[in-house]
């Protein structure tokens, strides 16, 4: 998985599917060297994910065109934008790519509509209505930026960065000095936009929960270098990735249906890909609707069959798939499970793992508290 290096002789044709983004980029900075190959598949979101001055930021500023490399190429679908080798690199405006910083960067002179239509392609003028309804920034058009939110001016610029028609999309920590219900605000918008889009996403993030609730691919940077790349749900499940996918706090994904809602409790009840149902706290998704539920291995108990009495709401039938001490705390193990096609995880102290004599193969009961899905889209 750790490396997806594509190394290319100079003058090689090379045609990555759709837009998919294939990079190889060298650099040092100071000290700090950074030598990174990475694929970011044509759909869906990638996170580049790893701690404060792993290297995400220079790296996405090497893709934006921002900083040259020492060496290497960045290619996005059939376009060369950068190669050493071949002396190319097309300057940032005419990489078609949306660029969303940190801070929102809007003209503070003109109003939200015309930051908007601002350099806004001819096919943007006509998704420009859907994309404004998507991002919930109808009622801001006439206002200008300085009366704006931190949140609102940071939809009013991934929706200008999108009106530019671009092929790939570069969101570099979205949600990063927002409050709790800006964050969660905007995370709920940045979801419902990045299914809506047909769009290779590269979302820079340090925040394992920010990442479980929006991204498909993982890329994992530390000190420069790509730790670990492929399929998020597959790498979180991976338990020698547990210190560095959250830690104590680390959690797998179960993706589900929602099937319908118990208004009196404000329950919505969700079914899995095998017919086993889940009760969460309600959703306003109609029956039908797709939803990936963040289950932390903490809130996942486990029984030998399905106890009477209990509080638990969830009870799903699961077979043990694989035990090993956590290195996060040394009273427990890490526990995977399969629960149908999917598989999930739970952290047990060890004493219980005796106990209940678990071992690979056995079946048991996941019991999962119902208020234990905080984060659900
Ligand atoms: N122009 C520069 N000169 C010297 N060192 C630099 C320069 N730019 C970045 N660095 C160093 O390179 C390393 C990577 O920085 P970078 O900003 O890419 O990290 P990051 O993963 O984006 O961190 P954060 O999450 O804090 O934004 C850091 O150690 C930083 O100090």
């Amino acid at each position: 998985m750790s490396g997806n290096a594509h190394h290319s002789t100079p003058g090689e044709t090379h045609a990555p599917a759709g837009n998919a983004l294939e990079c190889r980029l060298r650099k040092r900075l100071g000290t700090f060297d950074l030598d990174i190959a990475l694929t970011v598949p044509a759909s869906g979101v990638t996170a580049l994910f790893g701690e404060s001055g792993s290297g995400k930021t220079s790296l996405l500023r090497l893709i934006a065109g921002l900083d040259r490399p020492a060496g290497g190429y960045v290619r996005l679908g059939e376009r060369t934008l950068s190669d050493t080798q071949q002396k190319i690199h097309v300057p940032i405006h005419r990489r078609q790519l949306g660029i969303v910083f940190q801070e929102a960067r809007l003209f503070p002179h003109y109003r939200v509509r015309g930051n908007l239509t601002y350099g806004m392609s001819r096919s943007g003028r006509a998704r420009f209505d859907d994309l404004v309804a998507l991002l919930g920034i109808g009622h801001l058009l006439e206002r200008l930026p300085g009366t704006l939110s931190g949140g609102e001016a940071r939809r009013v610029a991934i929706g200008r960065a999108l009106l530019t028609q671009p092929r790939l999309l570069l969101l570099d920590e979205p949600l990063t000095g927002l409050d709790g219900e800006r964050k969660r605000e905007l995370l709920h918008y940045l979801v419902r936009l990045t299914r809506e889009i047909d769009l290779p996403v590269l979302y820079v993030s340090h925040d394992t929960a920010e990442i479980a609730t929006i991204a498909d691919h993982l890329a994992l940077i530390e000190q420069g270098r790509l730790a670990a790349h492929g399929q998020l749900d597959e790498l979180m499940m991976r338990l020698d990735l547990t210190e560095r996918l959250g830690g104590f706090d680390a959690a797998t994904r179960l993706n589900a249906r929602v099937v319908d809602h118990d208004q009196a409790y404000s329950l919505t009840r969700v079914v899995l890909d095998d017919d086993q149902t889940l009760r969460i706290p309600a959703l306003d998704q109609p029956p039908g609707t797709p939803i990936r539920l963040r289950v932390g291995v903490r809130d996942v108990a486990l029984a030998l069959a399905m106890p009477g009495d209990t509080s638990y709401r969830n009870g799903l039938m699961a077979v043990i798939d694989a035990i090993e001490p956590s290195t996060h705390e040394p009273s427990a193990n890490e526990v995977r499970l399969i629960v149908g096609r999917q598989r999930l995880r739970a952290r047990l102290t060890r004493q219980a793992c005796d106990e209940m004599q678990l071992v690979i193969g056995k079946p048991v009961v996941a019991l999962i508290r119902s208020v234990a899905f905080g984060s659900r889209f």
